[in-house]
């Protein structure tokens, strides 16, 4: 008699640019499966709340405020999208305001168990398996999922990343020392915080090109996959 065979869960956490993004989207397109940025989603309410006079250095006003946004992604890798109240939002959510008050919001629980409630409603969704990256995946959103890695690299090859995504426009000091500010904030929070399951598998791709770690994480997946 055969089985039913079940939607392959991939959780990929990990702190600010170890390449969660590019290599989840990436698997998620060579292996079919669907593509959820939740970073996207926490970026995206505090987007609103900046927008609507929101304190968010206020957990209360923050927390009074967590229901009101309507935040829908598409989880097609190909073309990941993220609208607030049917507005494209995938822009906006990028500035530096709001990198600098994204933290402060999702530590609030509120929050977090509405887009917690949103992660696991797309993943049931997809019904031929999904990739979902953030920093709470595996160890809350996703416990069950089939596959887990942790993705880690040095402060300094982080920063040197992502300063050249930015082309010079921020020195690789202060791109560095908000990556680290940003990584404290998220692994001290009290709910859910940034952390690796006890599971996972850990990736450090400091010395690692991104085709590397995309090949390695395809064949963790391609393993788990076989061994079901
Ligand atoms: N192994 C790698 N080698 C070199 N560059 C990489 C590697 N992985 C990712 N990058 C680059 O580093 C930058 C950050 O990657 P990415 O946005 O995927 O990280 P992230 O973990 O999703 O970041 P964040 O948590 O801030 O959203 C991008 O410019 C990406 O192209
Ligand atoms: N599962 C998650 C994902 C993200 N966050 C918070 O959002 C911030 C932005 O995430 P990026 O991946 O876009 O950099 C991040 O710094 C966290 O504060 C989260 O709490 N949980």
């Amino acid at each position: 008699m055969s089985h039913p065979v079940e939607p392959v869960i991939v959780a990929i956490d990990g702190p600010s640019g170890t390449g969660k993004s590019s290599t989840s989207r990436a698997v998620a397109a060579k292996l079919g499966l669907s593509y959820l940025d939740t970073g996207a989603m926490y970026r995206a309410i505090t987007w609103w709340m900046l927008g609507n006079g929101v304190d968010v250095a206020d957990p209360d006003a923050v927390a009074d405020q967590a229901g009101k946004a309507a935040i829908v992604s598409g989880t097609d890798p190909a073309a990941p999208t993220i609208t607030v109240d049917g507005m494209d939002v995938s822009g906006p959510i990028r500035t530096q305001q709001v990198t600098a008050a994204v933290s402060a919001v999702s530590a609030v629980p509120e929050v977090r168990q509405r887009m917690v409630d949103l992660q696991r409603a797309a993943a049931v969704a997809a019904a031929g398996g999904i990739v979902v990256e953030g920093r709470d995946i595996g160890t809350t959103v996703l416990p069950d999922a089939t596959v887990k890695i942790f993705l880690t690299a040095s402060a300094e090859a982080r920063a040197a990343r992502r300063s050249g995504e930015l082309k010079g426009a921020v020195t690789v000091a202060a791109t560095q020392a908000d990556l680290v500010r940003r990584d404290a904030a998220d692994s001290g929070r009290k709910t859910s915080p940034l952390a690796k399951a006890a599971d996972a598998v850990e990736v450090d791709t400091t010395q690692l090109t991104l085709e590397q770690v995309i090949e390695c994480v395809v064949t963790l997946v391609e393993e788990k996959r076989a061994a079901l």
